[in-house]
């Protein structure tokens, strides 16, 4: 019988943020703040002969990951994974961190490597960062929370508040976070934009994220409709980054949101990845 493990790992929406350039991945990354949301991955990996990944969304399947294809690599195993997400791919939510993290969760009990969450999200980390799929994302992941990272890696200083109130979410489409984090006009923009304090509650959240979004010229015009919706209704929203997306705080977001998309409603995560089951 093939043996299997399957692990969930937590999204991130990231509010703000700046690109920190160490000298080797561990120490790249980046500092900022975001909500680390209850939705995420769900990787299943099996033993296999040869490496091969599916990423399944809602029924539709893909196949191949290159930050997850290196990250097994890396670690110098082969194997079968599935991941499973409901959240749209490209658009802001996190979700290649995600995929890394419960696909590394999974096989570390898997394999029996005997890895510690810390070298579990290091061996991420890496990974995302090669890629450009992610700076700040694992290191938000590892656990819940609005998450605001003062320092770049995985072992920088992070802190977490835990609001019981939901954001919402849609998403307009994908933007390849590759692309812009490639781009040395806009990181200059983005690291003049930064807001250089921690939120104190969500609503908080989203006014600095919405103060970045602006002068970092990162959003889209379809992006813009949305906000403008948003502000003419009073509800403190701004883009999801790195996605063509927004999101809104309070009780009027929802129903101003819902004209505009898909609404997904988002909980602040209590907790990062973690195993579900392992077989047999
Ligand atoms: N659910 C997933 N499962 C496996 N690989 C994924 C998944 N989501 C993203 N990836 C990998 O990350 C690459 C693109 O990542 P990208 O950073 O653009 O998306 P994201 O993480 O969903 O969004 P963002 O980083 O903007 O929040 C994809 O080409 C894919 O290889
Ligand atoms: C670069 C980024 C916005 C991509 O999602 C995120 O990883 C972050 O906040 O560092």
């Amino acid at each position: 019988m093939v043996r299997t493990a399957v692990a969930f790992s937590p999204g991130h929406i990231s509010g703000y943020f700046r690109r920190v350039e160490g000298s080797e991945p561990s120490t790249t990354g980046s500092i900022g703040a975001g909500v680390v949301i209850s939705e995420g991955v769900r990787s299943t990996v099996e033993e296999a002969r040869e490496t091969s990944i599916r990423v399944v969304r809602q029924g539709h399947a893909t196949a191949g990951s290159p930050p997850v294809e290196y990250a097994l690599e890396r670690l110098g195993v082969a194997a079968r994974v599935t991941t499973e997400c409901r959240l749209p791919i490209g658009a802001g939510f996190g979700l290649s961190a995600a995929a890394l993290l419960a696909t590394l969760t999974a096989v570390n009990h898997l394999f029996d490597f005997g890895l510690s969450a810390d070298e579990v999200a290091a061996y991420a980390h890496e990974a995302e960062v090669l890629h450009r799929t992610g700076l700040g994302d694992v290191a938000a992941s590892r656990a819940g929370g609005v998450v605001c990272r003062t320092g770049a890696g995985i072992h920088a200083e992070i802190t977490r508040i835990y609001p019981e109130e939901p954001l919402y979410a849609v998403s307009l489409g994908a933007l390849p976070t590759a692309s812009v984090l490639s781009s040395d006009e806009a990181m200059a923009r983005i690291a003049a934009a930064y807001p250089d304090r921690c939120p104190r509650d969500l609503p908080d959240f989203c006014r600095l994220s919405r103060g970045f979004a602006e002068r970092s010229g990162l959003v889209a015009p379809e992006v813009r409709r949305v906000l403008d919706a948003c502000d003419a209704a009073g509800v403190p929203a701004s883009m999801t980054m790195l996605g063509n997306g927004v999101f809104a705080c309070g009780k009027a977001a929802e129903r101003v949101l819902s004209g505009l998309g898909e609404v997904y409603t988002l909980h602040v995560a209590h907790r990062g990845a973690y195993l579900i089951e392992e077989k047999p």
